[in-house]
Formats: C-alpha cells, structure tokens, sequence
C-alpha cells in the first residue's frame, strides 16, 4: 500500500472513530426471533430487538399483551422456548456484571413476610457491587443514604417495609435500583401506585442519570412525567413488536406512540412535563 493509500485509510479510520472521551454505545438488550410460552400459552412470538446504552426505551402494551415477560426474559428471569438474547452481549444465563443493571419488578411485595427495614432492603441493592464477606463500607452507606433520599423516604428508613403503603414499597423498590449504581435500569411499571410529586421527583432522578449516559428500559401504562425523557417506544401487542420506533413528544403524544392502547385517563398529558406550568403541583 503506497503512503497516501495509508493516510487515506488512516483518515478514513479516524473519521469513525468516536472523540477522545465520547462513549461508544454497546449493545445492552438484544433478542432474536424471542418465543416464551408459559403453561402452554404462547405469550412471545418472534421478538427481535436490540438496546443500545443510552437509550431510553418505553415498553408500551395492552395488559396481558407479554410487556413483563419480555423484559424478564431479557434479563434471563424467564426461559426462552426458542431464539436468542443476550445481556451486553453474553447470553443471560453467562451474565456476571449483576452490578451494571438496576431493576425495579412489578408491584412486588418487598416486605414477604421478612421483618426487614427499609435500609436494609435498600441495602440489598449494594450486594451485586459488594465482594464476598466484606462488610459495607462508607460509600455503601453514602449511596443507600442517596437512594432512600432520592426517592424521599430518608425519613422512614428504619421502619420495618411491611408497614409502608404500597406506592411507598414502590419507592423502596425504585431506591434499591439507585442505591447499586447501575449503569442500566429495567423498571417495570416503576410509578404504578406512586403519587404525582412522587413521580416527578423519579422523573427529575431519571433525568439527571439520563444526562449520565444511564440505559433506561421501563415498562408503563401511564408515562406521566417519565415522557419526556423517553427517546424510543416498543409497543407490544398479543406478544409481538407491533412498533419500534423514536418517541414522539409533544401535543398528544401522552404515548410516545399513538397506536398504544389508553385504557385509564392519564395524570395528566406529557405536553405538561414536569416543568411545565401545566403540571399538577
Ligand atoms: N407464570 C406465568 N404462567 C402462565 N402464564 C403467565 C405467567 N406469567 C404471565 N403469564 C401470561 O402471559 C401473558 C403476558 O403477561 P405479562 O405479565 O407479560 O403481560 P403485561 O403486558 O406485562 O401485562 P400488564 O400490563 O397487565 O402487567 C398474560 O396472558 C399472562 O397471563
């Protein structure tokens, strides 16, 4: 090869190399022809999708339409019947980087009958960063503090978690994410039950991590003020991809797509994000 052809090729090179300190997105999320069924019932059917870090992503669907099952089974929670996935690249079964990812499951009930507090489950989200047998240290104890502060329950941290409402447990299950510090949340349905203060001040904590270069894959009925944050939606109808594509916001975009079934009235519509005027305070 002559000089230039190499300072051609050099140049060319450079031009699709990323800038010094700007980060190259990975693939988080990937699934290929995605099958589940569950008791017999097919509840995926051919599901291909990809995430790449950085993304926000919406999963948006009637009930029962398979949104829990497809980001359970991306995280390996759910076999698959037939086809791929994988988490950063290696399949869920593989995966040991458990401290990259936050995840928030459905209305789950964190007390289960364990007499523990809400530090304590808080805590738990340290696990996947703490090496075996050596206790917390300060700056787990800083980021469980953050955690329980970020989701405005600093207040009730010794409380035993069975005594808390149900949206309350949400926000202990939200803080639990926050306090591992992943660089990836799977939320499902995080504000369910959660009230409107409660979840602006999710949507601000969101918001800032966005701005991080977070991954943030939630699923939800209502976005509430979580929309404007969301840059694609995924729409899954009777357990297929029935749209994949960039969020749209603004007037009436309530869903980010506009196919999405409404089946409640919403808080109130995305046009008035959290800043706006038209929020409710
Ligand atoms: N463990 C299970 N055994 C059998 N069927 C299941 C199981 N889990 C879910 N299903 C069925 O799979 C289908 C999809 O459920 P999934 O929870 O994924 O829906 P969803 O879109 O998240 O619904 P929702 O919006 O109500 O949370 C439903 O018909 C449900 O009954």
């Amino acid at each position: 090869m002559t000089r230039s052809a190499q300072a051609t090729g050099r140049a060319a090179q450079a031009a699709h190399e990323p800038a010094a300190g700007t980060r190259v997105p990975e693939v988080a999320f990937a699934m290929r022809g995605g099958h589940v069924a569950l008791d017999g019932r097919r509840v995926l059917r051919g599901v291909d999708l990809r995430i790449e870090t950085g993304e926000v992503v919406a999963v948006l669907g009637a009930n029962g339409s398979g949104k829990s099952t497809l980001i359970r089974t991306l995280l390996g929670l759910v076999p698959l019947t037939a086809g791929t996935a994988e988490l950063f690249g290696t399949p869920p079964a593989r995966f040991r980087d458990w401290w990259r990812i936050g995840y928030v499951p459905q209305r789950l009930s964190v007390g289960g009958g364990v007499p523990a507090t809400v530090r304590e489950v808080v805590a738990s989200g340290r696990v996947p960063r703490q090496r075996r047998l050596r206790p917390s240290g300060a700056a787990d104890r800083a980021a469980v503090t953050a955690a329980l502060e970020s989701v405005g329950l600093a207040g009730r941290a010794g409380d035993p978690v069975g005594l808390l409402s149900g949206g309350q447990q949400q926000r202990v299950l939200i803080a639990r994410a926050l306090a591992g510090e992943p660089d990836t949340f799977v939320m499902d349905e995080p504000t369910a039950g959660v009230d409107a203060e409660s979840q602006r001040h999710l949507a601000g904590t969101l918001a800032s991590l966005v701005r991080q270069g977070r991954t943030v894959l939630l699923v939800a009925h209502e976005l509430g003020p979580l929309a404007p944050l969301i840059t694609r939606s995924i729409v899954v109808r009777d357990g297929v991809v029935a749209h994949d594509g960039p969020a749209q916001h603004g007037e009436g975009a309530c869903h980010p797509h506009p196919g999405h079934e409404q089946e409640r009235p919403h808080a109130y519509d995305v046009s008035s994000g959290p800043m706006s005027p038209g929020a409710p305070k």
